[in-house]
């Protein structure tokens, strides 16, 4: 097969669909790689690593699109990226299409087969390839929070970690999954009083188990999320329902009850956030105000720390991509339903349930859409 890696061109985006070691693996598969120039240069993968690894480099991104069989990606393609996608072609990359009604419409008209990383399941009921992301942001979400907390970035002026003789800062983290818990994790290594919310009761019997007392788990309701939010200096969003827009946990009315200068950092943002007031900001302009609360809404932030997040991404995304390259989608997507699980758009249906249900698409079980 033909593969294709642009170069990712979403704001302050450095990550890159293939490592020069997982270029290496396909290459030794019997497939052609082709990677833009320069694509992974600004983490230290420069195209001489690629050449290596026994990838073409190529100019422009268009000649890639033109080209590929398969596109591997990073970020949800930009729309001058999904215009430049045709039938037939396989892209594999996160989507994130539930809340972005312009990229779904453009994904089906484009007649590709997009596969989202963030629905691929496995057997334990998880996201085995949003999970690496997960642990990447849950754990910057903790380093990003700290840092907007100080005076100088509008913040209340609080240490997380207190000091002795100060009360540490308080953290509340709304779902307890991977993001929550690394989130989780962070905090309470800095010192901080924490509280992670979650609605499932085994969740948080595990969480219960990992943290022995280090932090507090509590079932969330709307009545205990607004008692912890209110009281808290940093609130992680850290909620998901699988493929579906995030539903709005912390709500406008809350603000005013919160101290000024503190911190919200939804970072379900990718899902169309889990705060009423949360809107997508870029690592160039991280946060805005509103009554008195920072909101810190980047939906790439694993792009911040890319060289780590590339290496994680890839240690994850490498066993299907190459089952996709060797076998072809079709027969790929029948031998694995946890892969097929991640067919969201195929020949211009939307094969994504929690996608159809968020936009209003007919649904097309990924089964039924292959056979056609
Ligand atoms: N902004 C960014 O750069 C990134 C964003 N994300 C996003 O972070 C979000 C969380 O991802 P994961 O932790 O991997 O998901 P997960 O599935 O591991 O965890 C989600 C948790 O939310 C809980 N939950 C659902 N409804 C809830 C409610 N009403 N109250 C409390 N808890 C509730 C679930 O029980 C589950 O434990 C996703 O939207 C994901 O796409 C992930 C990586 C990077
Ligand atoms: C998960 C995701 O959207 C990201 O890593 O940017
Ligand atoms: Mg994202």
């Amino acid at each position: 097969m033909l593969i294709g890696v642009p170069k990712e061109i979403k704001n302050h985006e450095y990550r890159i669909g293939l490592s020069p070691a997982s270029v290496h693996e396909l290459v030794k598969n019997g497939h052609q790689v082709m990677v833009e120039n320069n694509g992974g240069a600004a983490i230290g993968f420069d195209n001489t690593q690629y050449e290596a690894a026994g990838a073409e480099i190529i100019d422009d991104a268009k000649a890639i699109f033109d080209r590929a069989d398969m596109i591997v990606k990073v970020k949800e393609p930009q729309p001058q990226e999904c215009e430049m996608l045709r039938p037939g072609q396989l892209l594999f990359t996160y989507l994130h299409l539930a809340p972005d009604p312009t990229q779904t419409e453009l994904l089906i008209k484009s007649g590709a087969s997009c596969v989202a990383y963030e629905t691929v399941t496995d057997n334990n009921g998880g996201l085995p390839l949003l999970a690496p992301m997960s642990e990447v942001a849950g754990r910057m979400s903790i380093q990003a929070g700290a840092h907007h907390l100080e005076k100088a970035q509008g913040g209340s002026g609080v240490l997380l970690g207190g000091v002795p003789g100060v009360a540490p800062g308080k953290v509340t983290v709304i779902g307890g999954g991977v993001v929550g818990t690394h989130a989780a994790e962070m905090a309470v290594g800095l010192g901080a009083d924490v509280t992670i919310l979650d609605r499932s009761l085994p969740r948080l019997r595990q969480l219960d188990e990992q943290f022995k007392g280090r932090a507090k788990c509590v079932y969330s309701t709307s009545h205990a999320i607004e008692a912890c939010v209110t009281d808290a200096d940093l609130v992680i969003g850290a909620v998901l329902i699988p493929g579906a827009a995030a539903p709005k946990l912390l709500t406008r009315d809350m603000l005013p009850k919160m101290r000024p200068g503190s911190v919200v950092a939804d970072v379900a943002i990718d899902q169309g956030g889990c705060f009423e007031t949360s809107k997508a900001t870029t690592h160039a302009e991280p946060t805005y105000v509103v009554d008195g609360v920072v909101h810190y809404c980047v939906a790439n932030m694993p792009g911040g720390v890319a060289r780590t997040s590339t290496l994680a991404l890839n240690n994850a995304t490498l066993p299907f991509a190459l089952a996709l390259a060797n076998k072809g989608l079709k027969q790929a997507l029948a031998d694995d339903a946890h892969l097929r699980n991640g067919l969201n758009v195929y020949s211009g249906m939307v094969t994504c349930e929690a996608v159809c249900d968020a936009l209003g698409y007919d649904y097309v079980p990924a089964e039924q859409a292959l056979q056609e």
